[in-house]
């Protein structure tokens, strides 16, 4: 492709017919022929790499305005490198699932985008999901690691998940990717907002500025005349509408206080599962769910609302909840301890996950909640203490452990939690305190093992340690006279 044919109408490029083979903002993934995105970012000055990028074969340049590349390279200038680098890489890989719904909100995105591909392969609709735990659908599509992938990782994806047969598509929209203009350009037919409460304070700054990222998906991502799907139980709604308002979106809201998609009741049901009524614009429905947690009415409502913004029909809709199955790691029960109290594995990794799941479980506890629970390194600091708080208020019992410490010192990271105040109980290595938990479980008690979920990976330092809360939980079981559910012969 010429490089005229990726930059916006008004940018102008020196070069503009010099022939581009691939797009990268990593000097050290460039191969000869391809345009180098050189972004300021939040560590390193992508200008920085020029020289580098030029030497592996760089034909072209994107970069701030005012930059300076070396003869003979092409050169795109712009005031804002990370936007036009997103929309040269939609450029590059022009197909993409024809429906696109995007999900944003500090917890239940990964929840909300399994939910929405389920309720669409339920309707026969050829549907993937992307984020936090890949991409799951038609084709065998490997994601990078993160919840909102790089931009030229997300283009790639969505042209060959659309080459594979990708009609629909659900994905997560982190505050960090809306931030970084990681989806600029995707233009999604639905978007969703499910809650905003602490986290990421370390990289946003201010909770104002956290949900400004956040409504970006809605003011300026969401394609004009879609449809916004925003939880009417948040407190940031008003914000949420009227930003939808203005592009203009029509507007799904859901949750108790709702007018659209209004939750009537959510009950445990003896035996497992919930039973939910709601009323879409009127119209009563009741139905079944095969999951664990009064919140995840919640989630699948917002899962419904795309569903519905996307062009189903609620009662299509309604028709798929209860073949809804628990997105891993999220509330998963992976066994019962001899004394028959059930052990589940979930990623609440902020204070408000963390307090909505031990919420959620103390109607199932005849004696005592139980957790298991830290704090990831290098991310916001200040949620550490709150979740100790939230462990000794809404806990029996809880054990701080260690969660993914990245480069910080674990112990600092424990010491941090524990400060909350006395009762915590600290063990340091994560398999140590899941066994001592799984021990220690009697008859009417339930286990948490909060924050890690999916992960199959223990983040120390630079190295990935195998580590998996399912694994380990399931050989605590077992050792302990337990029953496990799930997981491999073991
Ligand atoms: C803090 C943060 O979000 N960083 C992300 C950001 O990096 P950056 O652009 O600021 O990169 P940088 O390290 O400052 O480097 C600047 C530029 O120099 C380039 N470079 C650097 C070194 C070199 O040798 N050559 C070179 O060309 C880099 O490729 C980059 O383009 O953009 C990169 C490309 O999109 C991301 O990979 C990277 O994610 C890092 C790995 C990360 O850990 N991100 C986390 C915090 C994150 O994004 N999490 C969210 C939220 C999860 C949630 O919902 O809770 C997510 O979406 O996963
Ligand atoms: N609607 C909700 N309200 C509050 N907490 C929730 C909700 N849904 C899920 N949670 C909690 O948040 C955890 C993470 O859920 P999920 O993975 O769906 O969120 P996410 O927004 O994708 O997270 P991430 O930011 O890591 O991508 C769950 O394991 C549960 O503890
Ligand atoms: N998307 C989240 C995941 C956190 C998971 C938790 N296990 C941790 O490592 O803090 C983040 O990157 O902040
Ligand atoms: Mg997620």
């Amino acid at each position: 492709m010429r490089l005229i044919e990726l930059i916006d109408r008004d940018a102008t490029a020196i070069g503009g017919d010099t022939r581009i083979t691939g797009i990268t903002a990593d000097s050290r993934a460039v191969r000869p022929g391809m345009l180098f995105a050189a972004v300021p970012g939040t560590v390193r000055d992508g200008r920085d790499f020029i020289p580098e990028a030029v030497a592996a074969g760089a034909v072209a340049v994107l970069a701030p305005t005012g930059t300076v590349v070396p003869a003979g390279v092409a050169l795109v200038e712009t005031p804002e490198v990370r936007g036009a680098l997103a929309r040269m890489a939609s450029r590059f890989y022009p197909k993409r699932p024809g429906v696109i719904a995007a999900v944003t909100g500090t917890n239940g995105k990964s929840s909300v985008v399994s939910f929405t591909r389920q309720i669409w392969v339920r309707l026969g609709l050829a549907a993937a999901s992307l984020g936090t735990l890949g991409y799951d659908g038609p084709g065998d599509l490997a994601a990078p690691g993160l919840t909102t992938v790089d931009p030229v990782a997300l283009h790639r994806l969505l042209d060959q998940a659309a080459r594979a047969g990708v009609g629909h598509l659900a994905m997560e929209a982190s505050s960090h990717g809306l931030d970084q203009h990681r989806l600029d350009g995707i233009a999604p037919v639905a978007v969703a907002f499910t809650n905003l409460t602490h986290d990421h304070l370390d990289y946003h700054g201010t909770i104002e500025a956290y949900r400004d990222a956040k409504l970006k998906l809605f003011a300026e991502i969401a394609a004009p005349a879609g449809y916004a799907v925003i939880n009417a139980d948040s407190s940031h709604y008003d914000h949420f509408v009227r930003a939808a308002l203005k592009r203009p979106l029509a507007v799904i809201d859901y949750g108790r206080k709702a007018r659209v998609l209004r939750l009537v009741s959510v009950e445990p049901m003896t035996g497992g599962g919930l039973h939910v009524a709601i009323e879409y614009r009127g119209q009563r429905h009741e139905f079944g769910l095969g999951l664990t947690g009064s919140f995840q009415a919640h989630n699948v409502l917002a899962a419904m609302g795309l569903a519905i913004g996307c062009g189903a029909s609620p009662e299509a809709v309604v028709a798929a909840l209860p073949y809804l199955k628990a997105v891993p790691g999220r509330m998963e029960q992976v066994g019962t301890s001899a004394a028959g109290a059930p052990v589940l594995v979930d990623y609440a990794h902020t204070p408000d996950a963390l307090e909505t799941v031990l919420k959620a479980v103390r109607p199932h506890a005849h004696d005592r909640v139980v957790t298991v629970f830290g704090c990831g390194g290098d991310r916001d600091r200040t949620k550490r203490p709150a979740m100790g708080k939230i462990a000794l208020r809404e806990a029996d019992h809880a054990i701080v452990t260690d969660d993914n410490p990245r480069s910080e010192d674990p112990a600092a990271i424990r010491a941090e939690i524990l400060a909350a105040g006395p009762g915590l109980v600290e063990i340091g290595d994560r398999a140590a305190a899941i066994d001592a938990a799984i021990a220690g479980l009697g008859a009417g008690d339930v286990l948490v093992i909060a924050g890690k979920g999916h992960e199959t990976g223990q983040k120390i330092g630079d190295r990935v340690l195998p580590f998996d809360d399912r694994e380990v939980a399931r050989a605590a079981l077992h050792a302990h006279g337990g029953t496990v559910i799930g997981g491999g012969a073991a």
